[in-house]
C-alpha cells in the first residue's frame, strides 16, 4: 500500500482509548503495535523491585541503563520483560501506577526508553502503532499519521475504574481513581522533558462520546488515506 512501512504515533492522557485503539488497528492492519507506558513501568517496575528511591531524580538516572526491557510487538499478544521476567501483571499494580510518572520525568530514563522505541519502530517490516504520551512530539517526530486522542475526565475515570474492577480485586472507587488520574496527567504534561502533549501536526480526536469500535474505524481511515498518500516506490 506504501513506499515505506506506515508510523502511526496515537498519544494523549490515561484512559482516552490509546491502547485498545492500536491494539486493534495494528492487528486489522497486519501491523506491529508498541505500548510505550508499558515500558516505562517496565522501567519503574525495576526500581521500586531494586529498592531504588524513585523519588530521587539522581538516583534514578544513575540506574536508568541496567534493567533490559524488551518489547513483543504482536498486537494480538503483546509482551513485556525486564531482564527475562514477564512483567506484564506486576507493571499494572497501583504501586507501579503512582510511582511511574516520578520516574519517567527523569531525563536519563527518557533518552533510554525513547532510543528503545526509535529502533524497534524502525525495524517494525509492515510498519508499527506506537503508542504513548510524547511519540508525535518526541520520540517520531516523522510518523506518517499523528493522531491525539481526549476525553472528559469524567469519561476517562469512568473508563479506567471499569477496567481495574473487571482485573484487579479490591480496586480503588471512581472517586479515587479519577483523582489518581488527574493527578498523573498533570505530573506527565508539566513535566520539564518531552511532557505529555499534541504535536502541531496531529489530528485530534474527542473520544468521550464515541464507541471504541468508532474510534478504530476512524484511525482506520486515516492510517488508510495517509497510505494511499504516499509516493510509489
Ligand atoms: N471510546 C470508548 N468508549 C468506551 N470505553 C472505552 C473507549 N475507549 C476505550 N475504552 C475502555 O476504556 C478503558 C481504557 O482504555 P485504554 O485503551 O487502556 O486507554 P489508554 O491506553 O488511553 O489509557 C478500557 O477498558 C477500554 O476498553
Ligand atoms: N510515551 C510515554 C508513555 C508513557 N509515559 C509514562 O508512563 C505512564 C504510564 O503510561 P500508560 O500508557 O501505561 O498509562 P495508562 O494511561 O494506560 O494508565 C504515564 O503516566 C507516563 O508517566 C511517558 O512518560 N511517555
Amino acid at each position: 500500500m506504501s513506499a515505506h512501512p506506515v508510523i502511526v504515533a496515537i498519544d494523549g492522557p490515561s484512559g482516552t482509548g490509546k491502547s485498545s485503539t492500536s491494539k486493534a488497528v495494528a492487528a486489522r492492519l497486519g501491523m506491529g503495535y508498541l505500548d510505550t507506558g508499558a515500558q516505562y513501568r517496565a522501567i519503574t517496575w525495576w526500581m521500586l523491585s531494586n529498592g531504588v528511591d524513585v523519588n530521587d531524580p539522581a538516583a534514578v538516572a544513575a540506574v536508568a541503563g541496567k534493567p533490559e526491557i524488551i518489547s513483543g510487538t504482536d498486537p494480538l499478544a503483546p509482551t513485556i520483560t525486564v531482564d527475562g521476567t514477564d512483567v506484564a501483571g506486576p507493571i499494572r499494580t497501583a504501586e507501579v501506577t503512582g510511582a511511574v510518572s516520578a520516574v519517567s520525568a527523569v531525563p536519563a530514563v527518557r533518552t533510554r526508553i525513547t532510543e528503545l522505541q526509535r529502533t524497534i519502530a524502525a525495524e517494525a517490516p509492515a510498519g508499527i502503532v506506537v503508542e504513548g504520551r510524547d511519540i508525535g512530539t518526541t520520540v517520531l517526530p516523522g510518523a506518517d499519521v499523528k493522531i491525539f486522542l481526549t476525553a472528559d475526565p469524567e469519561a476517562r475515570a469512568a473508563r479506567r475504574s471499569g477496567e481495574l474492577r473487571g482485573t484487579a480485586p479490591g480496586a480503588p472507587d471512581l472517586a479515587a481513581t479519577r483523582e489518581a488520574l488527574i493527578k498523573r496527567d498533570a505530573a506527565d504534561s508539566g513535566r520539564t522533558t518531552s511532557p505529555l502533549a499534541k504535536a502541531d501536526d496531529a489530528t485530534e480526536l474527542d473520544t468521550t462520546e464515541l464507541t471504541l469500535e468508532q474510534v478504530i474505524s476512524w484511525v482506520i481511515t486515516v492510517v488508510e488515506d495517509a497510505g494511499r498518500k504516499q509516493p510509489r516506490p
